[in-house]
């Protein structure tokens, strides 16, 4: 079912977004027309996700200031980047691409992020937050170089602000002072609410009255001045906000602050973009929209969340269609493991970035509220911070998803294990995620965490396997150890313990005995391992499986075995190249295990990036679920098997 513009009491006036194919078209329309365009684009991005599910309450909070956006200024010859990019829907609804808003996030269909390859309007691709200003001034001097006059602009939410690197950018344009236009848009979340010194000064910013009240009157004034008197009134300006604020932040940084704006008043938008875009300014502006995450929809206004990521749901109640797990979310598994650590040992302390409920971190902070620290969006620091808390004993666990953690990877190396300190490492979305594709897949982290020394570093086959983990990793004081685990539900097949068991380090186990092929898991994976060997068995052939359980240190011993005694080998991982089977057969080639004719063959994620699909449907791609372990044991033992369609391994 659908809602219609009707239905929200708006006059019966002529639909406007039929009309509207791209912006050129939007910049036709007469600026008292953009309201009702606005009201359309809410209500045709709610019914979209209604079905698809998706990113929501960020977008709602931005149909005005897109609307506006590509009203005044001259998309997509000046450059409109936005940040994360989970906001983006309304801008693809206005960009040629409002037909194919139900294929988003889903395999084939449009992405749930801003990216150049699908539109000339994605001018840089988006999803990891905090890249929109860098982005922005890159090509702002690239545009200077060329001698090119179009604007740039880069939109950047409140929660992505507080990340290190919009300051690197904010710093090197405001010394550059380059004509970059950076829109902050400020709804007071994150994905959670948001944390921070940073979050607390937006909002004295916001409420300073004399400040509004004289902001507001020398904006009116500067409006109504022609462009010719602009410096003059702009310096006048720049005196009243001096006097009243001694200056923004941002002002400080070398940008002409101008806000707060009404994000959601045409009124206050249009005015103040079309000044920015007409007076000529020569170097960077920021201006400070203040905008409301879920506006105009009702269930979306009401939820803690904002409707930040939302399932498919019913559009006129807002209820979300959640199918009920069938098993514990392994988030959720991880938290029970690490409540149960820290009820015994009060230096168990636990980081998040800005992740609070995504990483399960919500639930320890509801039994250990002084022991959680969100540090925002703001990995490398994070990573740091816990480095800094284990000098001084304690047991910090630094809980970011794989995708996220790449964003710290000097501060893993250079702040924790050069000084093999004892920061454990959570890594939740470790493997395929799913609709977020490409930019979150959980991919490297066993290749890029693999190559440091000395770490532990541990992938549970299920939940009991997690537990136990979380366990043993409390148990490690000597250096940085990782236990990394997939997006979504468990197996629901063991029972939990209260508390997990100390496993011993470098120590896999064999599940099943065989004689022509060995397989070795990591991780999750496991389970389709036990059924590609029953396929093989059904050929003939009989297959022991073992599970590594740990990457790092290997199993020597285990590994020396399987090989020796098996003409076939594989180990099976949901990881890139350079991961598990690296490991293992750098161990094979320098025992010389090789050197028999050992049939070695690695089952890992194929050297390409994985686009947005279902996790099901990666697996089957990467051939790594259950037919795809089968065709390559059989491929190795000289039985070629016909590929599923859609494999690509
Ligand atoms: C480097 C990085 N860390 C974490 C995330 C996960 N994440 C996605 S959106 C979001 C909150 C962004 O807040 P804000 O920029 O204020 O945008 P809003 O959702 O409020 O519009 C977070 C933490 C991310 N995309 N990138
Ligand atoms: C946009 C963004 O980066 C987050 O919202 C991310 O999509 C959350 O991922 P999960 O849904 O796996 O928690
Ligand atoms: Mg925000």
């Amino acid at each position: 079912m659908e809602i219609r513009v009707s239905q929200f009491g708006h006059n019966r006036q002529t639909p406007l977004l039929d009309t509207i194919h791209n912006p050129a078209d939007l910049r036709k329309l007469d600026e008292s027309q953009l309201p009702q365009l606005a009201e359309e684009v809410r209500l045709d991005m709610i019914n979209a996700v209604s079905r698809t599910g998706g990113h929501l309450g960020a977008g709602l909070g931005v149909v005005e200031l897109t609307v506006a956006i590509h009203h005044v200024f001259n998309t997509p010859d000046d450059k409109l980047i936005w940040d994360v990019g989970h906001q983006c829907y309304p801008h693809k609804i206005l960009t040629e691409r409002r037909d194919e808003m139900r294929t988003i996030r889903q395999g084939g269909g449009l992405s749930g992020f801003t990216t150049r390859k699908e539109s000339i309007y994605d001018p840089f691709g988006a999803a990891h937050s905090s890249t929109s200003i860098s982005a922005g001034l890159g090509y702002a001097v690239a545009r200077d170089l060329a001698g090119k006059t179009n604007n740039v602009i880069s939109v950047i939410g409140d929660g992505s602000m507080t990340a290190g690197m919009a300051y690197e950018a904010m710093n090197n344009a405001g010394a550059m002072n380059s004509r970059l236009v950076v829109i902050l848009n400020d709804n007071d979340m994150s994905i959670a609410p948001p944390v921070g010194a940073l979050s607390a000064y937006l909002s004295r910013l916001i409420s300073a009255k004399p400040y509004q009240s004289m902001r507001h009157l020398a904006k009116e004034i500067i409006s109504k001045f022609p462009p010719r008197l602009e410096t003059a009134a702009k310096r006048a300006e720049e005196y009243a906000r001096g006097f009243f604020t001694g200056g923004t932040l941002f002002e400080e940084l070398g940008f002409f602050y101008i806000g707060p704006v009404d994000g959601h008043d045409f009124s206050h938008l249009l005015p103040v973009l079309k000044n920015v875009r007409d007076c000529g300014f020569d170097g960077p502006v920021l201006i400070h929209a203040v905008t409301q995450k879920g506006k105009g929809y009702e269930p979306a206004e009401k939820a803690a969340d904002k409707y930040h990521g939302v399932s498919k749901f019913d559009v006129v109640s807002g209820k979300q269609e959640k199918t009920p797990p069938k098993a514990p979310l392994y988030q959720n598994v991880f938290a029970k493991a690490l409540i149960a650590e820290a009820k015994h040992d009060d230096k168990v302390v636990a980081m998040t970035a800005a992740m609070p409920s995504g990483t399960g971190l919500n639930l320890f902070q509801e039994e250990f509220p002084d022991r959680t620290f969100d540090v925002g969006i703001a990995e490398q620091h994070g990573v740091t911070f816990c480095a800094g808390m284990a000098c001084d004993g304690y047991k910090p666990y630094a809980t970011i998803y794989s995708t996220f953690l790449q964003r710290a990877y000097d501060q893993v190396i250079h702040d924790v294990a050069i000084q093999s300190l004892p920061v454990r490492f959570i890594i939740d979305r470790a493997g395929m995620v799913g609709a977020d594709g490409v930019t979150h897949q959980g991919s490297y982290d066993l290749a890029y965490l693999g190559c440091i020394p000395d770490m532990v570093i541990m992938a549970p086959s299920d939940e009991l396997e997690l537990m136990n983990m979380v366990a043993t990793s409390a148990t490690i004081d000597d250096k940085p150890s990782a236990i990394r685990f997939p997006r979504g539900e468990a197996t629901g097949k063991v029972d939990l313990p209260e508390r997990g068991t100390v496993l011993e380090i470098g120590k896999g186990r064999v599940l099943r005995e065989g004689k022509h092929v060995a397989i070795l898991a990591l991780g999750t994976r496991l389970a389709d391992c036990l059924e590609a060997a029953d396929k093989l068995a059904a050929h003939g052939y009989s297959a022991t499986v073992a599970d590594a359980r740990f990457a790092k240190p290997l199993d020597v011993d285990l590994v020396k075995n399987l090989a020796a005694n098996h003409d076939v080998f594989l180990t099976v991982e949901e990881g890139s190249i350079g991961g598990f089977s690296s490991l293992v057969s750098n161990l094979l080639a320098n025992e010389g295990l090789f050197d028999n004719g050992l049939k070695f063959r690695p089952v890992c994620m194929p050297d390409i990036f994985i686009d947005h699909d279902s996790p099901a449907k990666q697996l089957e791609q990467a051939g790594l679920d259950v037919d795809g372990i089968f065709r390559k044991a059989m491929s190795a033992l000289g039985q070629e098997v016909a590929k599923s369609s859609s494999s690509i391994a």
